[in-house]
């Protein structure tokens, strides 16, 4: 089978938690330890890896970053090489981002660029991120890039087409954990119980009014709840319920705006119902805010090479942590169209894997030139 393809087919098959991608570090270094080693440099961070790909010249530093953990989703796309753990998949195409790095190292790797290549391989990025602390560690600063690229696949979008946009084009993110605690009790009994299903009900309801009634109409936000816990027995009052979310928004001070809001409901649950409402805000990740020429640059290159068609699409709600590469760093992430009807974080999610010999052709292409 085509080693990308076969690469990418093993990778599905071990989708790991962040910081936990411990066989997804060991298989990428193998594959890493079987290409010319001559001009390579392989380090390891946590469950991370650096590769630098020594240049002839070595005046610049482009740095290339690919996503390594998985979702905890029980996948179910019947594939015969889906995943070997259970309750676990990668959902959201870090086999793919994996696989297209390795591609194009393997190609640098027998042909060094002048520049030197740094292939970020980053754990955690659906949580609890680990772009920033990576962006802080010893290996990256001392290589540290002087642009960086990346992509993610794009379910939406037809194979041989490619979307991005200079500024913004993904959104500020922040978890969200409410606990809320209260006193339980026998189900024929409610007067003697404070119930914290009743409580959590209505602080996902009042949540809804935040985007509805507090955010300018013309600026965009999203809070989503994506999961409620709470009670232990379908006749006992609940004492306990915790609700876990996530908010976007296209800018910090709106985001500042719907924290302040959120603490005020939760201030307000816990004087009706008696309860506590404990906030906790999780991982934060910075907005992806494109370099405007860089990403022209691109944008025209890959257009011109005729191999893509290149769309300029808006900015999402999806977060990425590799906003914070892009804080310290000028460069670009682009959408790759993968084609499929499921949307990233399904269970059911299959990306083309035509788009995978693509990507890497045209990242090789424009790592060349740039
Ligand atoms: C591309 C993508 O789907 N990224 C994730 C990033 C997760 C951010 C964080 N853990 C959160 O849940 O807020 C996304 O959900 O957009």
């Amino acid at each position: 089978m085509n080693w990308l393809i076969d690469i990418r087919r093993k990778l599905h098959q071990i989708p790991e938690p962040g910081f936990q991608e411990f066989k997804t570090q060991s298989l990428l270094l193998n594959v890493i330890n079987s290409l010319p080693q001559e001009h390579l440099e392989v380090e390891t961070w946590k469950t991370g890896i650096f590769v630098k790909v020594r240049g002839r010249s070595g005046k610049k530093t482009i740095g290339y970053r690919a996503d390594m953990d998985g979702l905890p989703i029980k996948e179910e796309t019947g594939y015969d090489f889906a995943s070997h753990h259970e309750g676990h998949m990668h959902a959201c195409g870090h086999d793919f981002h994996m696989t297209i790095a390795l591609g194009i190292l393997r190609h640098f790797a027998s042909e060094p660029l002048d520049d030197h290549v740094l292939f970020i391989f980053q754990p955690a990025e659906e949580g609890p991120g680990g772009a920033f602390t990576m962006r802080e560690s010893e290996p990256f600063l001392r290589s540290k890039p002087d642009i960086m690229v990346a992509l993610h696949i794009a379910p939406e979008y037809p194979v041989g087409t490619i979307a991005t946009k200079p500024g913004l084009l993904f959104a500020n993110t922040s978890e969200l954990f409410i606990d809320l605690k209260g006193k339980g009790g026998h189900a024929a009994y409610p007067h003697h119980a404070n119930d914290m299903v009743v409580a959590a009900s209505h602080f996902v309801t009042q949540l809804q009014t935040i985007v509805a009634r507090n955010i300018d109409p013309l600026d965009s936000a999203v809070i989503t709840v994506g999961k409620i816990t709470g009670g232990t027995k379908q006749n006992i009052i609940a004492e306990k319920a915790r609700i876990e979310g996530t908010i976007r928004t296209l800018s910090s001070s709106s985001m500042l705006k719907v924290k302040h809001r959120i603490e005020k409901l939760a201030e307000g649950i816990a004087a009706s119902f008696e309860c506590e409402a404990v906030i906790d805000y999780g991982a934060n990740y910075r907005m992806v805010d494109n370099d405007p020429e860089l990403t022209e640059r691109f944008i025209s290159f890959a257009e011109q090479t005729g191999d893509v068609q290149v769309i300029r699409c808006k900015e999402a709600m999806t977060g990425e942590d590799y906003g914070y590469f892009l804080e310290a760093v000028p460069g670009f992430m682009f959408w790759l169209g993968v084609e499929t009807p499921y949307g990233l974080h399904h269970a059911k999610l299959q990306p083309n894997e035509k788009a995978i010999p693509l990507a890497v052709d045209l990242l090789i292409k424009f790592l060349r030139h740039v």
